[in-house]
């Protein structure tokens, strides 16, 4: 084998630190209150990145931003920019739907459709996407071997997806939004609702998505920050404060916010 020339480590350096998500200068309201005040940051591509910080601080706004949900409520507004792949996910002229295909979301709660297990994932799909039958069930059975829940399943795909444990219900969301192949995945306290054996699956799961996909985790858990990110915004009253490498925030922040917040001493 050729040995490896320095160029070469820099540009494998710099294809796993390339920029996936660039928010600049981004403001949020809620009517007159501002929740988010002049945040920026860079999101790494094919990475972890976990959002904590005391409640109210923001966390879900930003993610909420991301794939433009709040656009739903008329008086909630954006200022600023969020550039996916460079491009301003903000600008009115971005296709909404377009965007949900690339930025999947998952929510605290398990939020299942109330039809089967299959019809769960190929619904979504068929909103995107014509399949034929068996171009869809195998897209069914790669999402949920994905999401870890294939063997649980597979001899039950009729089922209702109501029918599943609470951590069945969660990898069964998760398999939806990878199944419409999105290029970021956000995650808002997706184990928090869970048992700690079925949080371990989420966090292994995770884990083995950031490979493809480009994940951002909200959560209140700070291990679980630490267990599964590369790297951690600490946001208090609409400020982030700090966004670190994940092992500089919990062992050596720069805060001393940071630092009372990760050692407990308020929050
Ligand atoms: N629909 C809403 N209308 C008005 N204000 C809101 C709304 N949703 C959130 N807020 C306010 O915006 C601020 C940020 O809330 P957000 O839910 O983003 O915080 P968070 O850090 O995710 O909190 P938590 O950890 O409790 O979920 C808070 O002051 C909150 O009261």
């Amino acid at each position: 084998m050729k040995p490896m020339l320095s160029t070469d480590l820099n540009m494998a350096e710099s294809v796993t630190e390339k920029t996936k998500i660039e928010v600049k200068n981004l403001n949020f309201y809620y009517g007159e209150s501002k929740a988010l005040k002049d945040i920026s940051l860079s999101l790494r591509e094919r990475s972890v990145t976990a959002f904590i910080g005391p409640s109210g601080c923001g966390k879900s706004t930003l993610l909420r931003v991301f794939n433009r949900i709040y656009e739903l409520y008329p008086k909630q507004r954006a200022e600023g920019q969020v550039l996916l792949d460079g491009k301003n996910i903000l600008d009115r002229s971005q296709d909404l739907n377009l965007l949900r295909t690339k930025i999947g979301m998952v929510f605290q709660k398990p939020t299942p459709f109330p039809m089967s297990i299959y019809e769960n994932i190929a619904f979504g799909v068929r909103l995107y996407e014509k399949l034929g039958k068996g171009e869809m069930d195998g897209r069914v059975e790669q999402a949920l071997k994905r999401a870890a829940l294939w063997t649980e399943v597979k001899d039950k795909l009729n089922a209702s997806g109501l029918s599943l444990s609470g951590g069945q219900q969660q990898r069964l969301c998760i398999a939806r939004t990878v199944a419409v192949k999105p290029e970021v995945i956000l995650l808002d306290e997706p184990a928090s609702a869970l048992d700690p054996l079925s949080t371990a699956k989420i966090e292994e799961l995770i884990d083995e998505l950031q490979a493809d996909y480009t994940i951002v985790i909200v959560t209140h858990n700070m291990q679980q920050a630490a267990r599964v990110s590369k790297q951690t915004a600490f946001m208090y009253l609409g400020e982030l404060v700090e966004f670190d490498a994940t092992e500089k925030i919990f062992t050596s922040p720069r805060e001393k916010r940071t630092q009372d917040y990760i050692t407990g001493r308020f929050g």
